[in-house]
């Protein structure tokens, strides 16, 4: 089956809403019309209002970078799911290396956000890496095995068929120092495998892996390349327009 390329900006913690207006005005009309990809921008929650109302009606479709499990409640400071359907955000990144480590999230927290954002009509990004350590050690593919079987768990077919899963190896996160495409269809291969032996093959070639660390339009042509490698979810290099179109651009 022909999977669509997804390509995913994740803007971290940057921009301010005039920077984020600016940036949906200068690419919501060029991307490439041909709908070969999928083009995604992962917004700070403040400015999702203002993106999809900028992006409505353009091929530019909205993520959030992150919500709570629990649609509303005395849950201070969070971002309830039910809410960002509601405002029209489409995608919602779950489980970012940089949450599980500063945050403290749990394989059981995003699963728990998976089965929410499911619930609320919404797709999700699940991230997977695995550190230095565990890859200088040969443990990436057990790591991943065991992020993917605990992340998924009580997911069905249909959910984890369109979703899309990310792999990024957290030393190659705002490094420069990228996988080898080798290395990143390799993973996203175990990524596959793993959903197959979960939920079966039909599952495992539908679902759309992504590969991410230090992705830029001079090397996304390789990464895109590989079987197994089906988008990017990138950071650093999605910050300005010209850089998150040449992205798009290079997916043939
Ligand atoms: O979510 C995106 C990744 O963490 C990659 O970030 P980067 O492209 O700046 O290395």
């Amino acid at each position: 089956m022909a999977r669509k390329p997804i390509i995913a900006g994740n803007w971290k913690m940057n921009k301010t809403a005039k920077e984020a207006k600016e940036f949906a005005e200068a690419v919501k009309n060029n991307i490439p019309s041909n709908s070969k990809v999928d083009s995604v921008v992962g917004s700070p929650a403040l400015f999702l209002q203002e993106l999809v109302e900028s992006a409505n009606g353009t091929e530019l479709k909205i993520s959030a970078q992150n919500c709570y499990f629990e649609n509303a409640g005395a849950f201070t400071g969070e971002t309830s799911p039910a809410a960002l359907n509601d405002l029209g955000v489409d995608y919602v990144i779950i489980g970012h290396s940089e949450r599980r480590e500063y945050f403290h999230e749990t394989d059981e927290d995003i699963n728990k956000k998976a089965k929410a954002i499911f619930a609320n009509n919404m797709t999700p990004i699940f991230c997977c890496g695995e550190t230095l350590e565990t890859y200088e050690a040969g443990k990436t593919a057990e790591w991943i095995e065991s992020q993917i079987t605990n992340g998924l768990v009580g997911l069905s077919n249909e959910q984890v068929a369109s979703m899309v899963i990310a792999y990024e190896p957290i030393w190659a996160i705002g490094t420069g120092k990228s996988a080898d495409a080798n290395i990143a269809d390799d993973i996203c291969g175990v990524v596959r495998k793993t959903v197959e032996k979960l939920y079966g093959k039909e599952v495992s070639e539908s679902v759309r892996i992504q590969y991410g660390g230090s992705v830029k339009p001079e090397n996304i042509a390789e990464y895109m390349a590989k079987e197994n490698v089906d988008g990017a979810l990138v950071g650093g290099a999605s910050l300005q327009p010209d850089s998150f179109l040449a992205l798009l651009e290079a997916v043939k």
